[in-house]
C-alpha cells in the first residue's frame, strides 16, 4: 500500500488527485494539506473520516510515503522542501519553480538522501511534445512557444512552456541576440524571453491546457502542438508517477523518468 498526502487537495487538480487516490487499489489517502481550509466537511471534499486534515505546514505529522503537490507557485518550493526533509517522496505537479529553486531542491534532496519527481506536465501529449521539440531544436534552432490556458491560471508562462524552452535551449546551438533594430511599440508584444526563446501566454475561457512550438528556418517551418482537453487527462500520469517515485534515487524533473 502506498500512503499518500495531497497538498492543495481543495483545488481543481487536488480534488482530481483525491478521487484518483480513493479509486486506485494500493493507494491510501492518509492526509491532506491546505493552509486556507480550516473548517471543512470532509465528505464535501471526498475525504474519508480517517484522513488527517492539516492547515499548517509545520504541524504536519504523517506516515505518508508520497507527497502529491498541486498547490500554488508561491507555496510549492517550501512544500517540496518540507516533504524531502520529512522523508516523504514528492510528486510535484505545481508550476512556478524557477531553475534555481529546482537546483536548490535537488541539492537538498541529495543532502537528505531522498528522491522525488517534479513533473511540469502529466499529460503524455505534452511529454511527447517536449521530446519532439528537443529533437527538432537540433535542426531548427529558432523557436517560439505559444501556450494557451484557462482564465483561472494564476501564473505565466506555464511550467510546461518554461520546461520546453529549457530543453530547446539545451539542445540547440547558441543563437545570436535579437536584431539590434528591434523595438516593441506595445510593451510585451514579443512575449517573455527565456534564454532567447520567446514565450507567449494566452488565457481564455474555454481552454484547458495547450501548447504550440513554432520552429522557423529558411523557407520552411515546423509546428508541434499538444492539447489537454480535460484535467482528467493528467491523472494517468499522476498514477504512474506515484507508483514509480519509490524506484528513483534522486530528485528528477519530467514524467519521462518513470515511463517505461
Ligand atoms: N503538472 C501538471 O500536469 C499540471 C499542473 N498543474 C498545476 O497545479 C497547480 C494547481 O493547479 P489548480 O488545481 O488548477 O489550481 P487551484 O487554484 O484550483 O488549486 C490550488 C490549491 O492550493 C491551495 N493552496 C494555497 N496555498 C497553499 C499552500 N501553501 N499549500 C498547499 N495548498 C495551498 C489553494 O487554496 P485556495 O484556493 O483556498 O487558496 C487551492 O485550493 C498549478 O500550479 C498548475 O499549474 C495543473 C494541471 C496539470
Ligand atoms: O494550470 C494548469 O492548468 C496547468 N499547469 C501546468 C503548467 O503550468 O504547465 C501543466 C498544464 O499546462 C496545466
Amino acid at each position: 500500500m502506498i500512503k499518500i498526502i495531497i497538498a492543495g487537495f481543495n483545488g481543481s487538480m487536488g480534488q482530481k488527485a483525491v478521487k484518483l487516490v480513493n479509486d486506485t487499489k494500493d493507494f491510501q489517502l492518509v492526509a491532506v494539506y491546505s493552509p486556507v481550509v480550516t473548517d471543512l466537511q470532509p465528505a464535501s471534499y471526498d475525504l474519508a473520516d480517517e484522513v488527517q486534515v492539516f492547515n499548517d505546514l509545520t504541524n504536519i505529522k504523517t506516515d505518508a510515503d508520497v507527497w502529491i503537490d498541486f498547490s500554488t507557485p508561491k507555496a510549492v518550493f517550501e512544500n517540496t522542501k518540507f516533504a524531502l526533509g520529512h522523508q516523504i517522496r514528492p510528486v510535484v505537479g505545481t508550476s512556478g519553480l524557477s531553475d534555481q529553486q529546482v537546483e536548490d531542491l535537488k541539492a537538498y534532496a541529495k543532502d537528505q538522501h531522498m528522491a522525488g519527481l517534479i513533473v511540469p506536465n502529466f499529460g503524455i501529449s505534452a511529454v511527447l511534445l517536449m521530446k519532439f521539440a528537443k529533437e527538432a531544436a537540433q535542426y531548427f534552432p529558432e523557436a517560439e512557444i505559444i501556450e494557451m490556458h484557462h482564465a483561472d491560471k494564476i501564473d505565466a508562462p506555464s511550467g510546461t512552456a518554461l520546461s520546453t524552452a529549457k530543453q530547446i535551449s539545451e539542445a540547440r546551438e547558441p543563437q545570436a541576440a535579437d536584431n539590434a533594430k528591434f523595438e516593441e511599440t506595445l510593451p510585451g508584444a514579443r512575449g517573455g524571453n527565456y534564454k532567447g526563446i520567446r514565450i507567449h501566454s494566452v488565457r481564455l475561457p474555454g481552454y484547458v491546457a495547450h501548447e504550440q512550438v513554432l520552429f522557423g528556418s529558411e523557407g520552411e517551418a515546423l509546428t508541434i502542438r499538444q492539447d489537454s482537453f480535460t484535467r482528467d487527462s493528467f491523472m494517468k500520469g499522476v498514477e504512474v508517477a506515484v507508483k514509480n517515485v519509490g524506484k528513483l534515487s534522486e530528485l528528477v524533473v519530467g514524467l519521462e523518468n518513470v515511463l517505461s
